[in-house]
């Protein structure tokens, strides 16, 4: 508008300028004014057009900051928001210190109080006393900051944690990043804060470490491992057909197996997860229909398991996706004897999986052996290592009761579930429901008979007092019950014993339940065989049998033991060659062989060996040819006169002339009868492999002895059924090599 009013203005004037048109001087005066006025109007317009021209832009300018402004509030709306929350924070706090100050006052208030009685001697004051006392905390000092984790453990029963990295312990569900269907699932059941163990083994193996969890009976260690073990599914790619589970649960008996996977399924309907459990002892087709349709966690006894894994050759189900592998009762199950079994099912999980065991016992003796399935485990430990849960009380009272035992599977899980839903009042059981039955309304154990190890009385007296409930517990020992008498060493308890006397001589077959009755046992065979077949399935296992197979074992061993005192060298001049060092001669011999053979030596350098061995032996030179013959066969020929604590003739002489000390020693032998045993428990301890194995595992020699029998037919005068000798100067490697025999053999019956 200021443009165009001016561009009039300058057109009115323009014209009347061009109508003067005299040159007067009045007029060339004005004229030269008027030039002036014009130069002079024109730098004002230029002035006020430059003006206008800066105005404008300095407009433009504000307009597109006001929009660049504008936009950057739209996006940052929550800016705001966050600065009306520092605001409110700030009053917030503003307000906190007024009532510090506030207690600060009246701190000093009381302060000032107590000063004034002090002075009036109604108070105790600090001169009164040498010593120093510390001066109350005021309420203002902020907490010291490990002070709550600690304090925290310490109410929740006393919560321990060993290795590092532990993550703290959480205080409610919430706080341990589990999905809103898990926690809807909680409340369902009535879970609505975790129970110590929880609070802290949940963050543990959230974190992704391996654990160890000991707590009392009925603490909720299930829950501990289950919702870690959901997160953790949750987490990795679905199953596709022919996959195996995801994680895996091994329990010591079949009816904890049933008890967890019936707290599995709580919360893994929700969560679409499907729950094999798996245990000997019933029918198997049905768990191999339900493997064979695929399932993310199976809960399982070891044996059946390995089973499961062997039948159809693989194709039921497999290890490959396992990640995550729980081991519960981990004590009961090694000391159960199923070592082998568990051992065999995590070495074939990848190495890279989180191992967890949980226990309401933990020997030390049995945790050497556990911690070699995990790595750099968390140890959560709540309370003491092996109690007894505090809200029970027990007493101790005296009475004598005959009670039947054996129950087959089937009859066992209807008389639990009776007794469970409160259809029968009284439930006579064996150690077999020591371990996991969850029945809330239990309110009394008799111990009818003492149990034979502290860990299983903990596990009987913790079936009551359940989930914090305050229950009694009488534990009633018979007034007969024998105090039992120090173990007998046979070897050295044995004084009156010499060369080749028999210490102990056991029939087999003596034992109860094994029963090996041919007819009866190739009937069972035939029925088991038929089973298997038709399933498609090579073996099922028992645990209950495997308790007492050990037993078993050892009364089929008939085994005899002998101690041989060994001739002190020194003490008369050196014996010639006797019967004993001619057998031992013999023993050398197919050591070396067999150690021959194990080591792919020829023919050739085996002759070499052979004579080397021979010739130390015998005390004489070497007239090997080469010395790295003569070196092999020296140190081999020292290998096995360690064995058999032999010395040869040629050393003999030497100690005694070097004056050597007059000390006998005494030689260990053991025969075990292996010959009535199944062909393949027998071919387990009778390979070579299994041999040198045993053999340098054990340090003692071991050989095969006697001929075979079959069944039916007897040894006759002079003959022996097939045994094993094992032989050494040390009692301890005795004990081992039989040890390791009985487990192999043991091994193979529970296959079977
Ligand atoms: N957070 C919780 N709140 C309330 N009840 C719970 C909680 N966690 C578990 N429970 C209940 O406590 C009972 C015992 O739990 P659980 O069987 O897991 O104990 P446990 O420690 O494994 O015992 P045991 O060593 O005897 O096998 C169960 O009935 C279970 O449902």
């Amino acid at each position: 508008r200021g443009r165009r009013h001016y561009r009039k203005r300058s057109a009115s004037r323009g014209r009347s300028g061009s109508r003067s048109r005299s040159r007067s001087p009045s007029d060339k005066r004005s004229k030269r004014g008027d030039d002036r006025r014009s130069r002079s109007r024109d730098r004002d317009r230029r002035r006020e057009r430059s003006r206008s021209r800066d105005k404008r832009r300095s407009r433009s300018r504000d307009r597109k900051r006001f929009k660049i402004e504008n936009k950057w509030i739209e996006s940052n709306f929550d800016q705001n928001k966050l600065e009306e929350e520092m605001r409110k924070r700030k009053e917030r706090v503003e307000k906190w210190r007024e009532e510090q100050r506030k207690k600060a006052m009246e701190n000093i208030g009381e302060l000032k109080k107590e000063i004034e009685e002090t002075k009036q001697g109604k108070k105790w004051s600090l001169e009164d006393d040498d010593e120093t006392v510390p001066i109350k905390q005021l309420p203002i000092l902020p907490p010291l900051p490990a002070y709550p984790v600690n304090v925290f453990r310490l109410e929740m029963e006393g919560i321990t944690v060993k290795g590092k990295g532990c993550p703290k312990p959480i205080k409610s569900w919430v706080q341990c990043g589990i999905s809103m269907k898990i926690l809807n699932s909680l409340k369902k059941h009535g879970y609505e804060k975790p129970t110590p163990i929880q609070t802290q083994a949940i963050p543990a193996i959230m974190s992704g470490r391996d654990l160890i969890g000991i707590a009392k009976t009925g603490s909720g260690k299930t829950i501990a491992f289950l919702l870690p073990m959901f997160r953790h599914i949750m987490d990795q790619r679905s199953l596709e057909e022919g996959e195996g589970p995801i994680a895996v649960i091994m329990t010591p008996t079949r009816e904890l197996a049933l008890q967890i996977t019936k707290e599995c399924k709580k919360f893994s309907k929700t969560l679409g997860l499907r729950v094999v459990c798996v245990y000997g002892g019933t029918g198997i087709s049905e768990q191999i229909a339900e493997l064979k349709r695929g399932a993310e966690i199976i809960v399982c006894t070891p044996g059946r398991m390995i089973d499961m894994l062997a039948a159809n050759s693989g194709r039921v189900t497999n290890l490959r996706r396992v990640t995550y592998v729980v081991l519960d009762e981990a004590d009961r199950m090694f000391d159960m004897g199923f070592e082998p079994q568990v051992m065999r099912i995590v070495d074939n999980v990848r190495p890279d999986r989180q191992t967890v065991m949980f226990s309401a016992t933990f020997p030390r003796a049995m945790e050497a052996l556990a911690r070699r399935i995990l790595s750099k485990p968390i140890e959560v430990q709540v309370g003491g290592r092996s109690v007894v849960c505090s809200d029970v009380e027990q007493q101790v009272v005296s009475l004598l009761l005959n009670l039947p035992a054996g129950i087959d599977q089937y009859d066992r899980d209807s008389i639990i579930n009776d007794f469970k839903n409160g259809t029968c009042k009284l439930l006579v059981a064996t150690s077999v429901a020591a371990r996991g039955l969850d029945v809330k309304h239990l309110i009394l154990v008799v111990n009818y008979s003492c149990p034979n190890h502290y860990e299983d009385y903990v596990h009987r007296a913790g079936r009551t007092g359940r989930a914090g409930n305050k229950i009694l517990l009488t534990a009633c020992v018979p007034f007969w019950f024998p105090i039992p008498p120090k173990p007998k060493n046979f070897y050295t308890d044995a004084p009156q014993l010499t060369e080749g006397k028999i210490i102990k001589k056991s029939s087999g077959f003596s034992g109860k339940g094994f029963k090996f009755d041919e007819t009866e046992q190739a009937l069972a065979n035939e029925r088991k065989k038929l089973q298997k077949a038709a399933l498609g399935l090579q073996d099922s296992d028992d645990e209950d049998a495997a308790v007492d197979i050990d037993e078993q074992i050892e009364s089929m061993f008939n085994s005899k033991k002998r101690v041989k005192d060994m001739a002190a060298p020194g003490t008369s001049s050196v014996p010639a060659p006797t019967a004993g060092n001619a057998e031992k001669l013999e023993i050398a011999k197919r050591l070396a062989l067999r150690i021959n053979a194990q080591k792919n030596l020829g023919i050739e350098s085996q002759d070499v060996m052979q004579q080397a061995t021979n010739a130390i032996l015998r005390g004489g030179t070497i007239l090997a040819p080469t010395v790295s013959a003569k070196t092999i066969a020296e140190q081999l020929a020292e290998k096995i006169n360690a064995k058999l604590n032999y010395v040869p003739l040629e050393k003999q002489e030497e100690e005694r002339q070097d004056g050597g000390q007059n000390e006998s020693f005494k030689r260990y032998e053991e025969e075990l009868e292996i010959n009535d045993f199944p062909q393949t428990a027998r071919w387990k301890v009778t390979s070579k492999e299994a041999l040198q194995r045993i053999s340098e595992y054990s340090e003692a020699a071991i050989t095969i002895r006697g001929t075979y029998f079959p069944p039916g037919k007897e040894p006759k005068e002079g003959e022996r059924k097939i045994y094993l000798a094992i032989e050494s100067a040390n009692e301890l490697a005795v004990q081992k090599a039989k040890a390791e025999i009985t487990r192999l053999i043991k091994e193979e019956l529970i296959r079977l």
